[in-house]
């Protein structure tokens, strides 16, 4: 279980937008070294398709076997009291997981009741386009392997059979994008206190675009990106049985990381930042919302 981030007893103000970039900066880490962990184990396909191993659906289990793992690790991360804690989010339903053993811990209102949940795009994003793209080296590697021994026929190159450690990874990575994306509603809530009068007329009359404009900064995308490039080219490095970095030779893609934040998590996490926005006034009075539609930037 990775390490809760979400700490207010820590003081400080929650909604410090400093300190919540903070976090995000702290969880490209997790996110690279879990890639880079996984990137060692072929795509192995079978992992992701419903009924696709013969034993689990033998079980009566009717979800892949990724799901599967998801729904177990849950199981007892939720009895951890994992899904009390207001920036984790389960893939499974949470009413089909149990009760926590622990007390919760009380834990401040932050962010305004709301509805907004991406994990479906999480698993969908991660399962078609970055598993492909992050096994390719391993899986290039395998079928090298696989021709060097005369290993041919209908085995695929893409399989390797390490179902258990490419799944347990699996769930690692899912659950550091899951907090990453979702800390978007933090990063929102922090935009629209500073500057209510800002939000309110686009989210009365719903206007994605007005507001996705309002949330975008594209300098700190930049920087974001650049950052992460060097960042994995730091921690991907390969080195020699003498200590030696061995140049050119990286554990993982690393444009394939890059692309990751580029193209899925960053614009996941400003839809996941709009979407808590449009359900901002959801159950406030008249008052209440007149009071925000007036209260303008310092
Ligand atoms: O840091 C912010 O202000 C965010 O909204 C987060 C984030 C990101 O995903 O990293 C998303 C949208 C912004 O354009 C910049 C960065």
């Amino acid at each position: 279980m990775s390490t809760t981030l979400f700490n207010f007893t820590l003081g400080g103000d929650p909604l410090s937008l400093d300190r919540i970039r903070g976090i995000l900066t702290r969880l490209e880490d997790t996110i690279i070294f879990a890639l880079i962990e996984r990137a060692q184990f072929a795509h192995n396909p079978k992992a992701y398709q419903r009924g696709a191993l013969a034993e689990l659906k033998a079980t009566g289990f009717e979800g892949s076997w990724l799901d599967w793992f998801l729904q177990e690790t849950e199981t007892f991360q939720a009895k951890a009291r994992r899904y009390t804690s207001p920036d984790e989010y389960p893939f499974t339903p949470l009413a089909e997981l149990p009760a926590p053993v622990l007390k919760s811990t009380p834990y401040p209102r932050v962010l305004h009741p709301n509805g907004v949940n991406a994990n479906p795009s999480i698993l969908s994003f991660y399962t078609r386009a970055i598993i492909p793209r992050i096994t390719k080296q391993a899986t290039l590697a395998l079928a090298a392997h696989k021709r060097a021994n005369g290993i041919v026929g209908e085995d695929e190159y893409e399989d390797d059979g390490n179902y258990g450690s490419s799944a347990a990874i699996d769930v690692e990575v899912l659950q550091a994008i899951s907090k990453r994306v979702h800390y978007g509603k933090f990063v929102s809530e922090s935009k629209f206190v500073e500057n209510p009068a800002a939000f309110v007329p686009h989210i009365l009359n719903p206007n994605r675009q007005a507001l996705e404009a309002l949330i975008t900064k594209p300098a700190v995308e930049r920087a974001l990106l650049q950052r992460l490039r060097k960042k994995a080219v730091v921690y991907a490095q390969d080195f020699a049985p003498d200590g030696e970095p061995k140049g050119d030779a990286f554990k993982i893609d690393v444009d394939g990381v890059v692309e990751l934040y580029e193209y899925y998590i960053i614009p996941l996490t400003r839809e996941v930042e709009v979407d808590y926005l449009l359900e901002r006034l959801k159950g406030l009075s008249q008052e209440e919302i007149d009071e925000l539609a007036s209260r303008k930037k310092q």
